[in-house]
């Protein structure tokens, strides 16, 4: 995307969320945060009964100050919160300005043309883009193959191949073609487009609160009312022993307690968790689909194309006894001459090295072609009575109805262990042999599956492929498990019975047979060269459509729950740590006898309380970098991390108060500031 080189910390985001913090004041946007809305009602107190009505017997610089440091704190929440959406904003503000208004080429019913605006294209419209023009709006090529220059959505400026009919059929209204012409059915009204959607996503428009972020939120509530009982009895407390806390003191001593620093930096976790994904070129639709990423125990993955680079190409014949290797070759390029996949046009290609001519289509007006499908798992042609077809030995016995030849059967066996995928070629009865495609795993796979493995997840690899070729590969590219010769739905029946068992299962896909299984998995990641039905299954969508981005998406998601839990986890000891750090100090003078409970030696009550008001706002802005870029991310079992984050956090914010408190308390009475 063409903002993609801000960093949180840019002059001008910073700008702006500095003048975003004082608008968010707006007790309408604060209410959705009951702890910050709290601290904020507290500022409003000491303000109003504090200052304006001098209540109380405080000097007016202790209330002044308390009083900036309360709203300070409101603003420093704000200013994390609008920080975090900065990057999106300027990112949604570059999509906006892509939106331009083009002139679409509409085909009437009658076949004729004619000019429409592009925002008065309806679904199912039918349009022509030629090279040079933009795309008008979201849809799927019904005729045509074109290069398209995607670069508007996802700033990669290689261009992209587009066809009809095929798994990259789906284009982006806003997206440029540049050579050649495709007619697109129209699948989106205006204002509903991909565009639209993404610039809603990345400036935060729709985001809702996650369910885990209202649970924690109710969490913080509770404990806010506690510690607001709490605050309530010290006032009687201080009422039957005489020693009279002012209005400002006790309001001061509540924000202190109440669990302002995780309060404050929610919200910018979690939308920094999604900004980290956008920054990857991944949209996620939803705040929960990234949560349910952080959590997910089993992954599944395509083997052509995701673990494997996917280019199969045929390398070798292998002919049945008694055929000639070009007799097999000619009538597998028969049966692959309308095949568009990589592995029917390199069939073509490999055919031709054996002296056979490029053939045209247009001689055989009485061919019929059958084209390939994941659940025939063969394709072909049938030539009047002759029935040519190519394709998976299994599905060929079956087309057959006889078992093969011994040495058909063992070229099958053969290809198969090495990894490659056999084909089996057959005209009508007669099996004529053996196609060899090859394809290469990926390199640098085997680390990140072993990074899977250390992170509790396991990996399954699912192929349409035989068991030979599977297992094979499986091996070589080490995932754990695998499931062979799947038809989509196979692959929609072993999700559920991950769901069944109560595993959170993550899978990529592009195929419109992908996706049903793309929509039950917890966390679906669509390909943005797929087809239009799998993008609407799945709840994000990787813009690059690069299939082992998964892993990346994993690590961002856990990330996003371990800064949630670390900082969790440091807010509440650092706010039973000011208990210790403040209350003796203020009830000191009046019950010696607590003297020992004083451990900081703080100057005074009243430096006491300012101190901890402090530092309490500043630790928000101490927070904001770790909850903006995320903890850092090991690749470790969740107990042993849980226990590492407890040790870190919990102990860092016992301690960090102790030490922030007397620092400030310090300069406070060196100042003579109360
Ligand atoms: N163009 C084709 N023509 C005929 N048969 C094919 C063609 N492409 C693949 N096949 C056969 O059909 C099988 C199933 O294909 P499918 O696309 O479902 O799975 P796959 O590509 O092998 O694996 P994956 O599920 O990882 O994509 C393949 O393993 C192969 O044997
Ligand atoms: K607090
Ligand atoms: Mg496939």
């Amino acid at each position: 995307m063409a903002a993609r080189k801000h960093s949180f910390f840019d002059r001008e985001i910073m700008t702006q969320a500095a003048f975003d913090s004082i608008k968010k004041l707006n007790p309408r946007s604060m209410a959705k945060n009951p702890v910050m809305f709290v601290t904020e009602v507290a500022a409003v107190i000491t303000t109003t009964v504090g200052l304006i009505l001098s209540a109380g017997s405080e000097p007016l610089a202790f209330t002044l100050q308390v009083t900036l440091w309360l709203w300070f704190t409101v603003l420093f929440a704000n200013f994390a919160e609008a920080l975090a959406e900065g990057r999106g904003k300027a990112q949604a503000g570059a999509l906006r300005k892509t939106r331009t208004q083009t002139v679409a080429n509409r085909l009437r019913s009658d076949g004729s043309m004619e000019k429409t605006p592009a925002d008065e294209l309806r679904k199912e419209d039918l349009v022509l883009v030629s090279a040079g023009e933009i795309i008008p709006a979201d849809g799927e090529i019904i005729q045509g193959v074109a290069t398209v220059d995607e670069s508007a959505i996802t700033g990669e400026s290689a261009p992209v191949i587009r066809e009809a009919g095929g798994d990259r059929s789906a284009v982006t209204g806003g997206t440029r073609v540049l050579s050649d012409w495709i007619k697109v059915r129209v699948t989106a009204d205006p204002g509903e487009s991909f565009l639209d959607r993404m610039i809603g996503l990345v400036e935060g428009a729709s985001r809702r609160k996650t369910p885990n972020e209202i649970a924690l939120t109710i969490l913080l509530s509770a404990l806010t009312v506690i510690f607001l009982v709490a605050i309530m009895t010290f006032k009687l407390f201080g009422m039957y022993s005489n020693v009279i806390f002012s209005v400002t003191v006790l309001v001061a001593l509540l924000v202190c307690l109440i669990p302002t620093t995780i309060g404050g930096l929610l919200s910018a976790i979690g939308i920094a968790g999604i900004d980290r994904l956008v920054q990857k070129n991944v949209l996620a639709m939803s705040g929960r689909a990234v949560e349910a990423a952080g959590d997910v125990d089993v992954l599944l993955l395509d083997k052509t194309g995701t673990i494997t680079l996917g280019d199969r190409q045929a390398t070798e014949f292998l002919p049945a006894e008694g055929v000639r290797v070009e007799e097999l070759a000619d009538a597998a390029q028969l049966a692959s001459l309308t095949d568009e996949t990589p592995e029917g046009r390199s069939i073509v290609i490999l055919a031709k090295k054996y002296g056979l001519r490029g053939r045209s289509i247009t001689e055989m007006p009485h061919a019929e072609f059958i084209s390939f499908s994941a659940k025939t798992r063969m394709s072909g042609v049938d030539l009047e009575a002759r029935k040519i077809r190519k394709g998976a030995a299994e599905a060929m016995r079956d087309f057959i109805s006889s078992p093969f030849p011994p040495e058909v059967e063992s070229a099958v066996k053969t290809v198969s262990q090495k990894g490659g995928t056999p084909l089996v070629v057959a005209d009508s009865k007669r099996v004529l042999g053996v196609v060899h495609l090859k394809d290469i795993v990926k390199g640098g796979l085997k680390d990140r599956f072993e990074r899977f493995r250390a992170m509790g997840i396991k990996t399954v690899m699912i192929t349409g492929d035989n068991q030979l070729t599977a297992a094979a590969i499986a091996k070589e590219a080490g995932v754990d498990d695998f499931l062979a010769e799947a038809r989509p739905e196979d692959k929609l029946a072993l999700i559920r019975k991950e769901q069944a068992s109560g595993r959170l299962v993550a899978m990529t896909g592009d195929g419109t047979n992908d996706a049903p299984a793309l929509a039950q998995a917890d966390v679906g990641v669509a390909m943005n060269t797929g087809t239009q039905a799998a993008k609407e299954a799945g709840n994000m969508v990787d813009l690059d459509s690069n299939p082992t981005k998964l892993i990346e998406i994993v690590e961002i998601g856990k990330q996003m729950l371990m800064t949630r839990g670390a900082l969790t986890t440091f807010s509440v000891a650092n706010d039973v740590a000011k208990y210790f750090a403040i209350i003796p100090a203020m009830l000191v003078n009046a019950f010696p006898v607590i003297g020992p409970l004083n451990l900081m030696r703080l100057g005074s009550p009243a430096s006491a309380i300012l101190s901890a008001v402090i530092f309490n706002a500043l630790i928000i802005i101490a927070l904001i970098p770790l909850a903006l870029r995320g903890v850092r991310f090991r690749p470790l079992d969740a107990s042993v991390l849980l226990r590492r984050n407890l040790l870190i956090y919990g102990l860092g914010g016992l301690a960090a108060p102790f030490v922030g408190i007397k620092l400030i308390d310090l300069l406070v009475n060196a100042l003579h500031l109360v």
